[in-house]
């Protein structure tokens, strides 16, 4: 066994790993960087990588059936799905470099390919090596979470790390789940040619707003997907190419092969934490607000803190922890100004609080404004009318967005940013906006929030009618 010493030990190479280490090591630091299988993690190499390559197949082929009313007629598109899934593996081997061991020892960081285990509050052990280090970062992620539903384990299904693989298109593709991956992956499958069903415990998109989130579900439907909410799913029976599920009102859903997307488990079980003194909840690593362990010296990151689980906001927690560990500084990890986006057609986009959030926080203070793609010149131009931007507002700042439509991922970077920095809604409606863009949307709601004070205010009129009797 060698013994190595260094300033900080980050185990996992995924998004929040990789972010902290060339953060680190850019700035002085010691570095050793643990990874027991892929660089760049669940993100490159079983997640939004793979998910948004193949949701760009979808699109294309869902372009070539949806040319007529641009006067180009329309064609059945010809889908080869394995060619689609190379098309997905051509994409992550393009992006791999800037997550592998080459580039990250070249900027001087120790990649070791091991998993890694605590052996003492300090020390960790990977393959032949015991690292003790001044301050150590636990990045390990998530896997998918595959629910003890019987006979679940007697059918072969796929889970985000296996779907990616599969060379056949399935011919009828039943998913457990109705959040991000299972309505990604269902339209995806839909536009390449599959019939699709998503079978959902409660209310699919759960987490977003019900009204943006109900546009959306109106679309996958309108494209064939058959979502079935409040089905929980009980009973799973059959074999290869056909697979029933039943669910617990007794509903029946049959198809050729089934997909699982009911969200995920924090990769702890190799940790051996119990020696460390780290704590865990039900949802992942316990941390405190700088993302600190129960063992003062130790942080986690990322999916396995168990908060929202994005590749933004482990890399937004890489930032807290260099200032924390490298710097001393206090920091705080925050989530009221985390945006996050579901990539279907049309996208769905939230910052900050929904509307039954901001009710519930700001009461009698809440004036919500909405204003719909559909009184947008671009969105007209490009038949991409079905949506609408709808902005929380109390006492003039913008406490959350919820944007259903076209590029509705793109336009939310403007309110995270607004978020981030508490501006008020006068900043976004100050801001000159080119023409003809889906950017004006946003100084459209802003402009919805500012219209009735200025239009309908006998006030404004009055200084109006002085000022015009005035003026030469
Ligand atoms: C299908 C899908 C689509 C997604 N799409 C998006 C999206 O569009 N946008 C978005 O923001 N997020 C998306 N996500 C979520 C995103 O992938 C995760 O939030 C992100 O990868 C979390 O980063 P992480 O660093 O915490 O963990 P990971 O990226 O999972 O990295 C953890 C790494 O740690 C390694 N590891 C585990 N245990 C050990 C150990 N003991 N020792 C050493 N190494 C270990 C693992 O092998 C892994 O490489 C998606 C997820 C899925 C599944
Ligand atoms: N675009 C993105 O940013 C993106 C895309 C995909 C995934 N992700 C990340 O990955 C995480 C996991 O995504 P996910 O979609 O697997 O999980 P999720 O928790 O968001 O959704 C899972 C859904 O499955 C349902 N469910 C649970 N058990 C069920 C059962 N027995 N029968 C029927 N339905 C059941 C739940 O009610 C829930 O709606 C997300 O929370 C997100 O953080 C992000």
């Amino acid at each position: 066994m060698s013994d190595l010493k260094t300033d900080l030990l980050v185990i996992g190479a995924g998004s929040g790993g990789l972010s902290v280490a060339a953060g680190a090591v850019q700035m002085g630091a010691d570095v050793i960087l643990l990874e027991g299988h892929k660089m760049g993690g669940d993100c490159l190499n079983y997640g939004c990588v793979p998910s948004k390559a193949l949701i760009a197949s979808g699109k294309a082929a869902h372009a070539q059936a949806h040319a007529a009313p641009f006067g180009v007629a329309d064609v059945t598109p010809d889908v080869d799905y394995a060619a689609a899934k190379d098309h997905v593996q051509d994409v992550i081997a393009q992006i791999a470099p800037h997550d592998s061991v080459e580039r990250f020892e070249g900027l001087g960081v120790r990649v070791i390919s091991e998993y890694g285990r605590f052996l003492s509050p300090t020390q960790v052990q990977a393959g032949a090596h015991r690292i003790t280090a001044r301050r150590i970062v636990i990045a390990t992620g998530s896997s998918p979470f595959v629910p003890p539903i019987p006979g679940l384990d007697s059918v072969p299904y796929e889970t985000n790390e296996t779907l990616f693989d599969l060379r056949e298109r399935p011919e009828h593709l039943l998913v457990i789940g109705g959040g991000p991956i299972g309505l990604e992956m269902a339209q995806a499958h839909r536009r390449l040619g599959s019939k699709v069903t998503v079978i959902e415990g409660a209310r699919a998109l759960g987490r977003d707003d019900p009204e943006t989130a109900g546009v959306l579900l109106d679309a996958l439907r309108g494209e064939g997907i058959d979502i079935a909410e409040d089905a929980l799913a009980k009973e799973v029976r059959g074999t290869a190419g056909a697979i029933e599920i039943e669910t617990e009102d007794g509903r029946l859903f049959k198809g050729t092969h089934l997909l699982v997307a009911v969200g995920r488990k924090a990769n702890i079980d190799r940790l051996n934490l119990d020696v460390a003194g780290i704590k865990t909840t039900r949802t992942g690593i316990k941390v405190d607000a700088a993302l600190k362990t129960t063992n003062r010296r130790v942080y986690a990151i990322g999916d396995v803190a168990g908060g929202l689980q994005f590749t933004h906001v482990a890399g937004y927690h890489a930032g807290i922890v260099i200032r924390s560990a490298l710097f001393g500084l206090p920091a705080k990890a925050g989530t009221a100004h985390i945006p996050w986006v579901t990539y279907t057609a049309p996208e769905l986009a939230q910052v900050g609080l929904t509307e039954e959030q901001a009710r519930r926080e700001h009461g009698i203070y809440l004036e919500v404004v909405r204003f719909p793609y559909a009184q947008n010149d671009r969105a007209i131009a490009e038949r991409k009318t079905s949506g609408l931007i709808k902005v929380m507002v109390a006492r003039g700042r913008p406490v959350g967005v919820s944007i259903v439509g076209e590029q509705a991922g793109e336009l939310i970077n403007l309110w995270a940013f607004a978020l981030a920095n508490r501006l008020k809604m006068k900043h976004v409606a100050n801001m000159v906006a080119p023409y003809p863009t889906l950017g004006e949307l946003n100084k459209r709601a802003a402009g919805a929030y500012f219209s009735p004070k200025l239009f309908d205010n006998p006030k404004v009129k009055k200084v109006v009618g002085l000022v015009q009797r005035w003026l030469p």
